[in-house]
C-alpha cells in the first residue's frame, strides 16, 4: 500500500462511496458517526498522512504555511512577521512559526518535516550557509527573507543604500570623524555589505574609516564601542539597532556625547533613544511582500521573483 492513499483507496477500504469519504475528510455533516469512525479507522490503520485532509478531518485549516525565523527575539524579524501574519490570515492560510538559530542543519530538518506534512509554502529568513541545494525541493513554494538565493524568490533589504543615507546625513551635518560598529563579513548582508558601504563612503569623501565588527546584539555593541572612539570622533554609525542600544548604554554611562546613527528604526530604539538618527530598511513592507509573493506562487499566479525594499531615512 503506498504511503499516500487516494480518496478511491479510502472509499474501497472503508466500503463507502467517494463522496462520503470526501464529506468525512472535510468534516461535513450528513455522515453517521459509525461511518465516520470506519473511514477514520482506515486512515489510521494505513498510516495515511495527507496532511491537508487530516487537518480538515480534525476541523483544522487545510492551508498552512511555515515561517522560519533565525531568532525569536529579533526585533527586525518580528517587524516583518507582524505584517506577514495578517496577510496570510486574510487569504485563509494558517502560519506556523519555527526557529533556525542560524543553523543550516536545523533548516534542513524543518524543511524535511514540513514536506512530510504537505505544507503549502515557506518563508525562510535567510543567512550565510543557506544554499540553493538545501532549498532545491522548495523552488516554487519558498520565499527567502533578508537576502537573495540564486533561483529562489526573495525579499531583501538595500543594505548599501541604508548606510549611504546615514553617512550622507551625518556628513551633511558636518561630521568628519565617524566610527562604525558592525558585524563580521561572514554575514554578507548586515556584515559585509553595510561595512563595505561605510568604507566606500569614507573613501569617496576622504574620511578616515575606523571600524570594529564584533557581531549582532546589544552586548557586542557595549563591549566594543570603545575600540572605534578617538578624542576627535563626533559620530558613530551602527549596523543594527541592537548594536546601537549597546553602544548607547556605554556612552551614557561614561557621559560621552556623540551623534549615534543606526539601521533599523525598531520600536525600542525609537522609544528609548529618539535622538538616534535611523534608517528604516522596510521590515514591515518586506513582510507584506513576502506573504504576497508566496501566496502568488503557491496559487500559480506568479513565478519566483526577487524584491529589494528601498531604505528610508526617518
Ligand atoms: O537588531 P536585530 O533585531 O538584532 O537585527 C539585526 C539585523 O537582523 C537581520 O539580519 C540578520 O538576520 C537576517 C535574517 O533575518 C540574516 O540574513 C542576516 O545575515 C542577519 O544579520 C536584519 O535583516 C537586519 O536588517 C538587522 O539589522
Amino acid at each position: 500500500m503506498p504511503n499516500r492513499l487516494t480518496i478511491n483507496d479510502i472509499a474501497r477500504l472503508s466500503g463507502v462511496g467517494k463522496s462520503t469519504v470526501s464529506r468525512v475528510l472535510n468534516n461535513e455533516n450528513g455522515v453517521s458517526q459509525q461511518t465516520r469512525e470506519r473511514v477514520a479507522a482506515v486512515v489510521n490503520q494505513h498510516g495515511f498522512s495527507p496532511s491537508r485532509s487530516a487537518r480538515a478531518m480534525r476541523g483544522q485549516s487545510d492551508k498552512v504555511v511555515a515561517i522560519i525565523v533565525t531568532r525569536l527575539d529579533s526585533r527586525a524579524e518580528n517587524l516583518a512577521v507582524q505584517t506577514m501574519l495578517p496577510a496570510f490570515y486574510e487569504q485563509g492560510y494558517d502560519p506556523i512559526m519555527m526557529e533556525s538559530r542560524f543553523q543550516p542543519e536545523l533548516v534542513a530538518e524543518h524543511l524535511q518535516m514540513l514536506s512530510q506534512r504537505n505544507i503549502d509554502g515557506v518563508v525562510l529568513f535567510g543567512f550565510t550557509g543557506i544554499t540553493p541545494c538545501l532549498l532545491a525541493a522548495w523552488r516554487d513554494s519558498l520565499v527567502v527573507m533578508a537576502r537573495d538565493v540564486s533561483g529562489f524568490s526573495s525579499v531583501s533589504y538595500d543594505d548599501e543604500g541604508a548606510i549611504e543615507l546615514l553617512m550622507a546625513k551625518l556628513y551633511a551635518e558636518g561630521h568628519r570623524q565617524i566610527g562604525f560598529i558592525g558585524v563580521p563579513h561572514s554575514d554578507v548582508t548586515t556584515g559585509k555589505r553595510r561595512h563595505q558601504a561605510y568604507e566606500t563612503f569614507c573613501r569617496q569623501h576622504d574620511l578616515t574609516p575606523r571600524a570594529v565588527l564584533p557581531g549582532l546584539g546589544m552586548q557586542p555593541g557595549y563591549d566594543h564601542v570603545a575600540q572605534v572612539l578617538t578624542p576627535e570622533t563626533t559620530a558613530l554609525l551602527c549596523a543594527s539597532d541592537s548594536l546601537a542600544l549597546g553602544a548607547s548604554k556605554y556612552l551614557q554611562e561614561r557621559r560621552i556625547a556623540l551623534q549615534l546613527a543606526s539601521v533599523g528604526n525598531t520600536s525600542l530604539i525609537n522609544f528609548l533613544h529618539p535622538e538616534i538618527l535611523t534608517v528604516d530598511p522596510g521590515y514591515a513592507e518586506a513582510g507584506r511582500q513576502a506573504a504576497a509573493q508566496l501566496i502568488a506562487q503557491v496559487t500559480d499566479v506568479d513565478a519566483p521573483h526577487q524584491h529589494v525594499i528601498p531604505a528610508r531615512l526617518v
